[in-house]
């Protein structure tokens, strides 16, 4: 378990003074395009130096710790792989920065990839997969790497439903603290021990989803006509839009 902590992260023009933590629970960042968030994650998982702030990972700056990545693993918008590597390849390289035992490392990977529904893919060129496939594929890899903090910039791109719902319950299940991007306020409601909420590059809101999710900052925030309704089955609140003529 690990505790993540910002404060007062400002890069320039695109973020100010956001200040967030997250341990031992799922945590998402949600926002309107462009308010930051990315931005904000990349910080977190060192990508980018934030010209005021830091960022720590229990108590130590993420910019002090010599093996950061035994302690996070990011999922981010530009994790790509270059190289025509297999799907097995690309997971296994999660396993760099640990001490190597190729048993237990096959043993990881090879659960990493069930796990996101992947094994049939194994022996498959990265580069020849859907867009989800490759999604699932860089899951896997985040998950291989046994971080005891998970980050993930918007798991849930390119996913259909049924895996969308897989990888949040998934990275629920882990039992490490996540940080995540969401754009989808339901599965963010559904899936999220606490959401913070961006605007223009400043934070405007956290809390429990139950406290963030009101049609008020809803529609100072994202500009739409939002009502609250609670899940049939699980009471959780979910969101319903009108539908708006634009101007
Ligand atoms: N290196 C950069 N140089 C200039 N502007 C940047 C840079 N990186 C990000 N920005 C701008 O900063 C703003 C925030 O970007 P960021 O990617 O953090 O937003 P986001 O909330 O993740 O958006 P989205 O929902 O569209 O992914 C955007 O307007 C973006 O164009």
């Amino acid at each position: 378990m690990m505790r993540v902590e910002a404060g007062g992260l400002t890069v320039r023009g695109i973020i100010s003074d956001i200040s967030l933590h997250a341990e031992n629970e799922v945590v998402a960042i949600v926002g309107p395009n462009g308010s930051g968030k990315s931005t904000t994650l990349r910080c977190v998982y060192r990508a980018l130096k934030p010209d005021a702030g830091a960022v720590l990972l229990d108590g130590t700056s993420v910019h002090k710790r010599p093996h950061l990545a035994r302690d996070l693993a990011a999922l981010s918008q530009e994790s790509q792989v270059e190289f025509d590597f297999t799907v097995a390849e690309v997971v296994e390289m999660a396993r760099l920065p640990h001490e190597r035992d190729p048993e237990r490392d096959r043993r990881v990977v090879a659960e990493a990839l069930a796990t996101v529904d992947a094994t049939h893919l194994a022996g498959r060129s990265f580069l020849s997969l859907s867009g989800g496939e490759r999604q699932r594929v860089l899951i896997a890899r985040a998950i291989a790497q046994q971080p005891r903090v998970l980050v993930l910039d918007e798991p849930t791109n390119h996913l259909d439903i049924r895996h969308q719902l897989d990888v949040l319950s998934l990275a629920r299940g882990l039992g490490v603290t996540v940080l995540t991007v969401l754009h989808d306020l339901n599965l963010a409601a559904s899936y999220c021990d606490r959401l913070y909420v961006l605007d223009e590059g400043r934070l405007v809101a956290c809390g429990t989803p139950r406290e963030v999710l009101v049609p008020e900052l809803i529609a100072k925030v994202f500009h739409v006509t939002a009502h609250v309704v609670a899940h049939p089955t699980t009471g959780v609140p979910q969101l319903l839009f009108d539908q708006e003529e634009t101007p």
